[in-house]
């Protein structure tokens, strides 16, 4: 079968601005694809995400008629896919900028993406499940390792417990084999925008003592959380 006809599973397309991260701002179609291998009690991504098929031409054509450069590829946790290295080459023919949003559990290698935001998920993430998977599986310091090693990144944590989460913040760093501090930010966990104001004194106070970059949630402030753009 050519590649283009091949069979991906999406949950939708959107345009909008990078709302997270050092790109804050960049105008950016994103892709989200349906899936993830945890279970974050706050995900507000995962219960109600539909599942579409889309073969990789068409979803090349959508993203395409948005005539964006950036595109941003997320979830749920985009890595599972395993079409995920022919949906990046496709989007890579006509030049688009694309940052991969990852939890960092995954290995895929040798992908070609421009950019990689790992997110890996700190404790608090788990509380009050059923099931708690733990630290081993959501922290993968050789996989995080993998990619530090071989794409531009970020490292871009969401804390909820400020100090704690700060602490735990510095023990995942201390697992790994090299990173640069300029490159980890600390978001805040907040689902509306009074709530983002709320917090965002205190840890903006805490990424300074610590020297993380403290990153902002642009969609919440614009969008509140309403449909985006
Ligand atoms: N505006 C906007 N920026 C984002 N950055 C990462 C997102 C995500 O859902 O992974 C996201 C999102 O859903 N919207
Ligand atoms: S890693 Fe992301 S998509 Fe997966 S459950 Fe956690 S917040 Fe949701």
């Amino acid at each position: 079968m050519n590649d283009d006809e091949e069979i991906i599973y999406i949950s939708n397309v959107f345009r909008s601005i990078q709302g997270e991260g050092i790109y804050e701002g960049v105008p950016s179609v994103f892709v989200r694809l349906p899936g993830c291998n945890l279970n974050c009690t706050w995900c507000d991504e995962q219960q109600n995400m539909q599942r579409k098929k889309y073969s990789l031409k068409r979803v090349s054509e959508i993203v395409n008629s948005f005539a964006t450069r950036h595109v941003v590829i997320t979830g749920g946790e985009p890595l599972l896919s395993r079409k995920i290295k022919n949906l990046i080459e496709i989007f890579k023919k006509s030049n688009h900028f694309i940052t991969i949003e990852t939890n960092a559990t995954i290995l895929r290698e040798n992908i070609n993406c421009n950019f990689v935001s790992m997110s890996p998920k700190l404790a608090h993430s788990e509380m009050g499940n059923d099931t708690v998977l733990g630290e081993k599986q959501r922290i993968k310091p050789t996989i995080i390792d993998y990619y530090i090693g071989r794409y531009p990144y970020q490292l871009k944590f969401v804390a909820r417990n400020m100090e704690q989460d700060f602490n735990e913040i510095e023990h995942v760093l201390s697992l790994l084999k090299t990173y640069n501090r300029e490159r980890v930010l600390v978001m805040p966990l907040s689902n509306s925008r009074m709530d983002l104001f709320k917090v965002q004194q205190e840890m903006i106070g805490l990424c300074i003592r610590h020297q993380f970059r403290y990153a902002n949630r642009l969609q919440l402030q614009v969008w509140d959380n309403g449909i985006e753009a």
